[in-house]
């Protein structure tokens, strides 16, 4: 494709060079640059990518995005200046793909949780009403039932457009998305239309890249305010910036609530280790997923099937019969009857709805005892580290016993996160915590301590198949070292 015609309807500050040059792939990145080329120069946050323009340029580059022009240019190389790189490449992708975006119906998801879950549960039920559909998550991408793997929540925008390309070349109507903050700031969302929007909640999270919570709340709803008028924006009313999300936005404004009223209204009739009883829109449906935060989850996916036109009645029989995403409030039972439960709660209000949600459903056994709440629980290095003496004391408080451990410490010291963490539990619940570095070991403890019938929640990590050490990627799953330690118990 001609470097023009992938700047159609595009603003430029400047060019130098060839407008005709040919045009064969696309990449940000200097060392995955070769001839036909359009490099473009994306200021990041650890380097500025207009450094490397000179090495783009030497590997073959045929042309060059960026905001400021080098000192010296290759007459031979065309350059063009914008306002923005890494907006405009958003835009450049999609004129490059062919605007794959535009010819299926893409469906964004945002909010602190709730993203793969929401998006996951969209992708299976448009499935099973018969539809060819993608999915890109932080779990996997997915184009029908191929796997591919994810390395974001939401990609960079040119893989986006790649495998939207590819997903409609497989003949997909429907692509269910997260949406990140990252992505929103980063512009990795810039140039794809959406014909809708979903906002699931915003609590703490991510502030060491935000910085404050309003950027944060500016970031997701910068989401909203990029929809299309033909879009329809569907938020959850019973958050408190759920409206805030929808103050600007062109699409049609649409709510769902379980405590209000709302276009999709919810009531939750029973919550039980076996499954959601509900209301919806006044209908009563049973559920497999289990928690008040999966009855947001639901309603969310009922509307936005609704808005999209599928017949309710057939919507709410599918979704009875859906199970939960892997890794989001998973349960392995041990023969001796204790209830295992992994789960991805890795933000403060995760932990807190996960073990919420857990003192709701137990019951006392036949013995009239009060099943324990055992809690294994680490934070992840290098992420925001202000929620770890929050998610400390919090699974102090909905807990009978806590084991403190490690979730991808990835370049920081293990301890250090620990001690963080220590800080937040509160002098009456020393007593119940313990802090076991390995995270194997922490589990292994939590099965030794427990009795029948009582509740282990393994949380933070959920699909995830690695712990992450000084830039090495260890196998482990908190699922197999569940089983292999419950298992281990049987044998004793
Ligand atoms: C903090 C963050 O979001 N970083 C993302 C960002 O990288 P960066 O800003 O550090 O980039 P940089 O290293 O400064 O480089 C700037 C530019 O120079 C280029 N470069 C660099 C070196 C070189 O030799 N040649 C070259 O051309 C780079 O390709 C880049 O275009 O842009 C990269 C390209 O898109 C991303 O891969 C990278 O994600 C990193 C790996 C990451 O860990 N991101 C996480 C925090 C993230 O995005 N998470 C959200 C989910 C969060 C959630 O909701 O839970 C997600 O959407 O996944
Ligand atoms: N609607 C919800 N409200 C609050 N907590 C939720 C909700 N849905 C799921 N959770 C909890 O949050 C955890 C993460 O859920 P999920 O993976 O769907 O969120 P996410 O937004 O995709 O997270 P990420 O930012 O890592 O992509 C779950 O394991 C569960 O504990
Ligand atoms: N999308 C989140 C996932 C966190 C999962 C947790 N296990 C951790 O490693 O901190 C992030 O990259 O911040
Ligand atoms: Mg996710």
């Amino acid at each position: 494709m001609q470097l023009k015609d992938l700047f159609y309807k595009i603003s430029l500050l400047a060019t130098s060079g060839s407008m005709s040059t040919d045009i064969t792939n696309l990449t940000m990145d200097s060392r995955k640059v070769g001839p036909g080329s359009l490099f473009v120069a994306v200021r990041g946050t650890v380097t500025d990518g207009h450094n490397f323009i000179a090495t783009a340029v030497s590997q073959g580059a045929s042309a060059v995005l960026c905001e400021e022009f080098p000192a010296e240019t290759d007459p031979s190389v065309a350059y063009v200046r914008v306002l923005d790189s890494a907006r405009t490449m958003g835009l450049v992708a999609a004129n490059f793909y062919g605007q794959p975006s535009q010819k299926m119906k893409l469906i964004g998801v945002t909010g602190t949780n709730g993203k793969t879950s929401v998006a996951t549960l969209l992708f299976r039920l448009f499935r099973g009403l018969g539809y060819r559909c993608g999915l890109l998550s932080t779990v996997q991408n997915q184009i029908d039932d191929q796997v591919i793997p994810a390395t974001h929540t939401t990609p960079d925008v040119i893989t986006t457009n790649q495998l939207l390309t590819q997903m409609l070349t497989h003949g997909c109507t429907h692509v269910f998305m997260e949406v990140s903050s990252h992505a929103v700031v980063q512009e990795r969302i810039a140039g794809l239309t959406f014909a809708g929007g979903i906002f699931t909640n915003i609590t703490h999270d991510h502030l060491d890249f935000h910085g404050t919570f309003d950027n944060y709340i500016r970031a997701k709803k910068g989401f909203f305010d990029q929809l299309p008028a033909s879009a329809f924006a569907l938020t959850n009313v019973d958050d408190k910036r759920g409206l805030v999300m929808l103050q600007n936005t062109a699409a049609r404004k649409e709510t769902y609530s379980l405590q209000t009223l709302a276009t999709f209204k919810g009531k939750i009739i029973a919550d039980s280790l076996f499954g959601l009883n509900m209301l919806v829109d006044d209908k009563e449906v049973w559920f497999k997923l289990i928690g008040r935060f999966n009855a947001y989850n639901l309603l969310s996916v009922y509307g936005t099937a609704v808005l999209l036109g599928e017949d309710p009645a057939e919507v709410l029989t599918l979704l009875s019969g859906i199970t939960p995403p892997p890794g989001r409030f998973e349960q392995v039972v041990s023969d001796d009857k204790i209830v295992g439960i992994v789960d991805y709660a890795h933000t403060p209000d995760a932990l807190q709805n996960v073990l919420e949600t857990i003192t709701e459903i137990r019951h006392d056994d036949e013995q009239g005892r009060q099943p324990q709440i055992i809690t294994v629980v680490g934070c992840g290095g290098n992420r925001d580290a202000a929620k770890r003496p929050i998610m400390a004391d919090i699974a102090c408080r909905f807990s009978n016993r806590v084991i403190l451990t490690s979730d991808n410490p990835r370049n920081e010291d293990p301890m250090e996160i620990l001690e963080q963490m220590q800080a937040g539990v509160s002098p009456v619940d020393y007593k119940k915590t313990v802090t076991i570095e390995d995270r194997r070991d922490a589990i292994k403890r939590a099965v030794s301590m427990a009795r029948p019938h009582d509740i282990i929640l393994v949380a933070g990590k959920g699909h995830e198949t690695y712990q992450e050490i000084k830039g090495i990627k260890y196998d482990f799953d908190d699922h197999a070292v569940l089983q292999e330690a419950f298992s281990e118990r049987g044998n004793q």
